[in-house]
């Protein structure tokens, strides 16, 4: 996708919100539930799946793999069903897939996750992505896969340490133990999770190193895993045993993403308005469900009634100390630098590898708008002070655009350069944000949309 040439212009809300809100499908599980299709016993649906570029980016390599997928008409409001034929066997057998390449764009949950499966299958297939991803920590999976027996190669012909690379599939993976430090991402724990039921042994992964961050993510690989019947034992600390055998093909219905739900709710705090969100999930592993205890310590009021989420901000942000955020940090940080009173973030010295370093990102922006951030070595210190407007940069990540648009509603005259790279995860989110500030549909519509199709 083109960025556009010109910054949005991120609406100033004169008064309270007071919007109900749906998002779309939760990232995590979309492509969670997409890979376990593609390895699936027979054909599964997804409903109300997310359609995003991660989501594109996810389904165009299965495809190279040799999975169907095919969009069905839905009941969903962001988009077609998803109905996928799983990998044939003739991907792995003799003849095999040739030489294949794969583009992961800017998506940690195709670089790390979709290695594996394609050491499952015969071929070279060749990884690559945005430029920002080359950079991105890879090293964990390159090892696995190294230690399970996969040979893996950089273009020069040199032992690969980040993308773009290419794995040699055999077509099958014997499994076994293996040992990996996971503490720059959950993501390296996830990818081999959710393979390892397909390795001939199966796979007991041993976590060796500082703490793995995002836990939640792991939980619910684990829950995905087992509800389609494979057999996970967590019970020993840091380590991992997947028992080797089918993976149950299924028809399930995706949660909206709550964790794109966080700008939205942050709105309701942003301009002391009330957000709603219906169909809030009883019971999830979305690490977003932690927006209901994040959200009082900021002051805001939040109930849980009916199966709406209901967010009413106060007469003030109150700044607070917060652990463990993971993918929510950018937006409690945006919050927090609206607060009048210091916040603490800690647990997120990972957020360097994510999209962007999240940590320098987050400094920087808040620093334009006259705001005082600062970096501590696993996360950040948020101090009052009075914001002005500016143009914040989102470094092609979706969640320092979307921290844009949440300063935007409080502080006059804030633009964000590439509002469009929130079809990360989010095509419509210029559009979803008018509607809920009560723009009418042309006025929405002509925000600056973003693309759906995985293009850059
Ligand atoms: O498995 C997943 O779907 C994710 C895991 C997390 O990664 P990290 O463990 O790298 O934070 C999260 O931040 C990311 O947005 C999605
Ligand atoms: C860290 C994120 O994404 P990814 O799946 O690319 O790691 C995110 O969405 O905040």
């Amino acid at each position: 996708m083109t960025p556009s040439a010109a910054p949005w212009p991120a609406p100033f809300a004169h008064g309270p919100v007071d919007a109900t809100v749906t998002v779309p499908g939760s990232k995590s599980l979309t492509n969670r539930y997409l890979i376990l299709a593609a390895l699936a016993d027979g054909p599964s649906r997804l409903r109300a799946p997310l359609h995003s570029r991660d989501s594109a980016l996810m389904i165009a390599a299965l495809r190279a793999l040799g999975a169907t997928v095919t969009e069905v008409q839905g009941d969903g409001d962001f988009g077609p069903d998803l109905e996928v034929t799983p990998i044939p066997s003739s991907s792995r057998e003799a003849g095999g897939l040739g030489a294949v390449a794969i583009d992961c764009g800017l998506a940690g949950t195709v670089m790390r996750f979709v290695p594996p499966i394609a050491a499952l299958c015969r071929g070279e297939i060749a990884f690559d992505g945005d430029p920002h991803a080359r950079v991105r920590p890879m090293g964990p999976v390159i090892d696995a896969l190294e230690s399970l027996g996969v040979a893996l190669s950089a273009p020069d012909g040199a032992r690969p340490a980040s993308l773009p690379f290419t794995v040699y599939g055999t077509g099958a993976v014997p499994g076994g133990h293996i040992i990996v430090d996971a503490s720059g991402s959950s993501q390296f724990v996830s990818a081999l999770l959710l393979a390892g039921a397909r390795f001939e042994e199966g796979l007991h992964l041993e976590h060796i190193g500082k703490p793995v961050p995002s836990l939640d993510h792991i939980a619910m690989t684990i829950a995905v895993l087992r509800e389609l019947g494979v057999e996970v034992d967590d019970t020993v600390p840091n380590h991992w045993f997947v028992k080797p055998g089918p993976i149950r093909a299924f028809d399930v219905r995706i949660e909206q993403d709550l964790s794109n739900a966080g700008p939205f709710l942050a709105a309701a705090l942003a301009t002391r308005g009330t957000v709603r969100i219906p169909n809030w999930p009883e019971h999830t592993t979305q690490v977003g469900d932690a927006w209901r205890e994040i959200l009082p310590k900021l002051g805001a009021r939040v109930a849980l009634d009916g199966g709406t989420l209901t967010v009413t901000g106060g007469e003030r942000i109150t700044g607070a100390e917060i652990a463990d955020t993971s993918e929510l940090a950018p937006t409690v940080a945006a919050l927090c630098a609206l607060a009048d009173s210091p916040s603490r973030l800690t647990g997120i010295a990972h957020l360097r590898g994510h999209e962007t370093d999240r940590l320098a990102a987050l400094v920087t922006e808040i620093t334009r708008l006259g705001g005082d951030a600062e970096e501590t070595a696993d996360g950040l210190v948020i101090r009052p002070a009075r914001l002005h407007g500016a143009v914040v940069l989102s470094y092609a990540d979706h969640r320092m655009a979307t921290a844009g648009a949440i300063w935007g509603l409080a502080v006059e005259g804030v633009e964000v350069e590439d509002i469009a790279t929130t079809s990360k995860t989010m095509p419509e989110f210029p559009h979803m944000w008018a509607r809920m500030l009560g723009f009418g549909e042309a006025a929405a519509s002509a925000q600056t949309g973003a693309r759906a199709d995985g293009a850059r």
